[in-house]
């Protein structure tokens, strides 16, 4: 109370103040002016987090505190500690400290009706979790501008999708050839780096062109730069924020990021000229078709001016780890379950036979191969919670659930390990959604690009992820040709996948190794004209 009220009296204060220093010398004046300018965003800031936390106080903690000790609990817990908020608030909102700034959690009660809330915003969530106002942090400030990035994925790869069916099958055998080779006997390999080089090299062959897949500099960058900035911010959040605009220009991490950032810069920017002197020589025709991400970011855009560089890091980072990730996933609960290995190499071969190339028909039949990687999506989703938003106003919800301005929301406790939607949910059942869609009626509702509000792991609404079209057809086709042409198990002695959790973020053990081995296939796609 006493803070808000010497907060409320800033003003004031202001004048009093002035009157005082107009008696100082000149310097002192200059400085201390400095000293308040630069210290009222963070007044403010300041100021709005009380209002914050007053508003959110009608809600109860999962969490409260947050000292070391809590903080390991987190890492350690969050899926128990959201479940125990869930049980605390009786299925209703309630309030979980993630990296020391409260989130409201929402139950999956409320999907439907903030899906498309204008108002819960997904970008300004992004922007504010790292630090998009900081150089090396570039590539978050283009996902900002939702006019351009989105719309470039949403809109632009969505009417090519079709065509870049081809490119990636034509690649697939000679990417799995560069990262696996061919081998005769049983060898060790660490499965999230070879699917990461394969998924890496595969989406800059559809996103730059050809000449970029095999660029050592980019394809180290487009799967490092994720993981750095990760860090980055990581170690950024450690500080108190009215430190970071200082203390990030001297951070290691922060540093590393800004450097990738140049690197990135001097590849991008020579192929972005090469394309406008292209068309200007063309006498000003646009390329013939629109095929890659450079195209569809020129042709979103519309005349805005816009950095090429930081797009192209935005969607190298929302596809390769997150189809990777998913990918890495996938193949560890085949290893859990082989049985289904026989049965997805015999789907492949009549899929294939039947069109006679990969064509968007043949990876519609991939039906047992789609409800697999459906199921390992359900059964290990990346995010514990999902749909992360900012609420940029005050909002009400019919039920009368207040949502303050800047409250950062999230939905959990996840509606995909709920026993009511989806019976014995921690246990792996590979043909799930295939029974389901097999019903009458549901054919549409249970595929893996279909989100619902009971599947959430793409996301939900207005911000459903763009990509996931694009995504399902890498991986059929990556996970198609690996079954087909190698053998895969867990290292001797192993039976089940150790993946990690990180507080609310999961992924597929980056330690996990597998042995592979070069087979006949029971049919030689290589072999086989191509569409
Ligand atoms: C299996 C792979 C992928 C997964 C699991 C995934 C997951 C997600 C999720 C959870 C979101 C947020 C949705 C929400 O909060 O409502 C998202 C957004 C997004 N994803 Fe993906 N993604 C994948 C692949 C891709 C690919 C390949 C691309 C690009 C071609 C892409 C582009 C985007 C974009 C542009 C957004 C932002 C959408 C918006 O702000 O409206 N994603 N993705």
């Amino acid at each position: 109370m006493l803070v808000r009220n010497s907060l409320q009296c800033t003003p004031v204060a202001l004048y009093k103040m002035s009157e005082l220093l107009s008696n100082l010398p000149k310097f002192y004046i200059g400085l201390s002016l400095t000293v308040i300018t630069l210290s009222f965003p963070y007044i403010a800031s300041f100021y709005s987090s009380i209002r914050l936390s007053r508003a959110l106080s009608r809600y109860p903690w999962a969490n409260k505190t947050w000292d070391a000790a809590a903080k390991k609990h987190f890492l350690e817990s969050a899926d128990q500690i959201i479940r125990d908020g869930s049980e605390l608030a009786k299925g209703n909102p309630f309030l979980m400290n993630e990296n020391a700034s409260p989130k409201l959690v929402l139950p999956p009660k409320y999907v439907n009706e903030i899906k498309n809330e204008k108002d819960l915003n997904f970008a300004k969530f992004i922007g504010k979790e790292f630090h998009s106002a900081y150089p090396g942090f570039d590539a978050f400030s283009s996902a900002i501008n939702e006019t351009i990035f989105q719309d470039a994925v949403r809109t632009q790869l969505a009417q090519v999708l079709t065509l870049t069916i081809e490119p990636l099958a034509r690649e697939t055998p000679t990417t799995l050839n560069k990262v696996y080779g061919s081998t005769p006997d049983w060898k060790e390999t660490n499965l999230v780096s070879g699917l990461l080089k394969s998924v890496a090299r595969l989406t800059s062959l559809v996103f730059l062109g050809e000449n970029f897949m095999d660029n050592a500099e980019w394809q180290e960058i487009s799967i490092m730069y994720t993981v750095d900035v990760f860090m980055a911010a990581e170690a950024l959040n450690s500080w108190p924020a009215m430190s970071r605009p200082i203390v990030h220009w001297f951070l290691p991490q922060c540093r590393k990021i800004r450097s990738q950032v140049k690197t990135a810069k001097s590849l991008i920017r020579p192929e972005v000229e090469r394309r406008r002197a292209d068309i200007v020589a063309k006498g000003g025709k646009a390329r013939r078709r629109v095929l890659d991400s450079v195209d569809w970011f020129t042709a979103a855009a519309k005349g805005e001016t816009f950095d090429y560089t930081n797009a192209e890091l935005s969607l190298a980072m929302a596809s390769i780890h997150t189809t990777t990730t998913t990918l890495g996933f996938t193949i560890s609960d085949l290893l859990e379950n082989p049985e289904y290995i026989d049965m997805l190499r015999e789907e492949i071969k009549e899929s294939y036979e039947q069109d006679g190339k990969w064509e968007k028909s043949t990876l519609f039949k991939l039906k047992l191969m789609d409800s697999c990687i459906k199921e390992s999506m359900r059964l290990h989703p990346m995010a514990a919670v999902n749909m992360p938003r900012a609420a940029v106003s005050d909002i009400t919800l019919s039920d009368g659930t207040f949502i303050p301005r800047n409250t950062n929301i999230s939905i959990g406790p996840l509606p995909m390990l709920d026993p009511e939607l989806f019976p014995e949910p921690y246990a792996y059942n590979g043909r799930r959604f295939l029974d389901l869609r097999n019903a009458a009626g549901a054919e549409n509702k249970y595929q893996l690009v279909t989100t619902t509000s009971e599947f959430t792991v793409f996301g939900h609404g207005t911000h459903a992820c763009p990509g996931r079209f694009f995504a399902s057809n890498e991986m059929k086709l990556l996970l198609a040709h690996m079954l087909l042409y190698y053998d895969w198990k867990f290292p001797e002695g192993q039976e089940k996948a150790n993946h990690i959790i990180m507080g609310t973020r999961r992924g597929p053990n980056p330690k996990q190794k597998v042995m592979f081995k070069s087979r006949e296939p029971e049919i030689d796609i290589e072999k086989m004209p191509l569409a």
